[in-house]
């Protein structure tokens, strides 16, 4: 996959780029990412990105031809992008359309900033994308949660042991049971006998029983979202 980032403030990628899984599976080639400074594709001296909004009104707006230029720039060779663009009104993002998104052959994410973008940009967008309901000063923050979901999902990129963990529950977005490590007791807090068993069967279904209930206390709509679709099996109805 390759993933082309449009955005005012490179340098807010630089750390999230180089370090961890995301940096291993882009310095292993197995994702390419491009973050694209908005300002490199202005043509007047003093690089203008944004611009005071038609109809007066707080703040900046930023200017479609930085940005269509740099599209068209980015898209005159390969496959066209699928293009993203994160907005706090945006559709919310979730684990499903991280699953959708991992199977594009190519991403664009256009970064929102200041008031927002003029709204001739969202010709160009397929998709306007929230990670939740709260404004941040800008897109960068949701466009690095994004690609870390969506990333990761790309076969290859996590190690052996971590691809285990995408198991039907994350992919069917149930919470995550609980986890030990050594030592068995620590301040007289005991390990869950179950799991010091060895017996793969009891922990199996303890950890699904475990997910079950912490999804249904704390997200009961996931449960009642998976009903609906008929994608919880039978036993796990109980
Ligand atoms: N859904 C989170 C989100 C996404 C984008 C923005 C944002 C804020 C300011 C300017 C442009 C975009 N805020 C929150």
């Amino acid at each position: 996959m390759r993933i082309d980032v449009l955005t005012v403030l490179p340098g807010l990628f630089d750390c999230f780029l180089k370090e961890g899984v995301i940096g291993k599976a882009i310095s292993s080639g197995k994702v390419e990412v491009k973050v694209h400074n908005i300002r490199d594709f202005t043509t007047d001296k003093h690089r203008v990105v944004d611009d005071v909004p038609y109809g007066g009104g707080p703040g900046m707006v930023l200017k479609p031809e930085p940005i269509f230029r740099a599209y068209d720039e980015l898209t005159k060779e390969g496959e066209k992008p699928y293009v993203l663009l994160t907005e706090p009104w945006g559709e919310k993002f979730n684990q499903e359309m991280a699953v959708e998104l991992s199977k594009k052959p190519r991403l664009m994410i256009i970064c929102g900033r200041y008031e927002g973008v003029d709204e001739r940009v969202k010709s160009l967008v397929d998709r306007e994308v929230s990670i939740g309901d709260y404004v941040l000063t800008g897109g960068e923050l949701p466009a690095m949660v994004i690609m870390d979901a969506v990333l990761r999902l790309i076969p290859g990129v996590l190690g052996n042991l971590e691809s285990l963990r995408a198991d039907s529950f994350s992919d069917r977005g149930l919470l995550g049971y609980p986890n030990y490590t050594r030592p068995a007791e620590f301040r007289g807090m005991k390990v869950p006998e179950v799991l010091l068993s060895g017996h793969h069967k009891k922990i199996e279904s303890w950890r699904k029983e475990q997910s079950l209930r912490k999804t249904l206390e704390r997200r009961p709509e996931i449960i009642e979202n998976l009903k609906r679709k008929g994608l919880l099996t039978k036993e796990e109805l109980e």
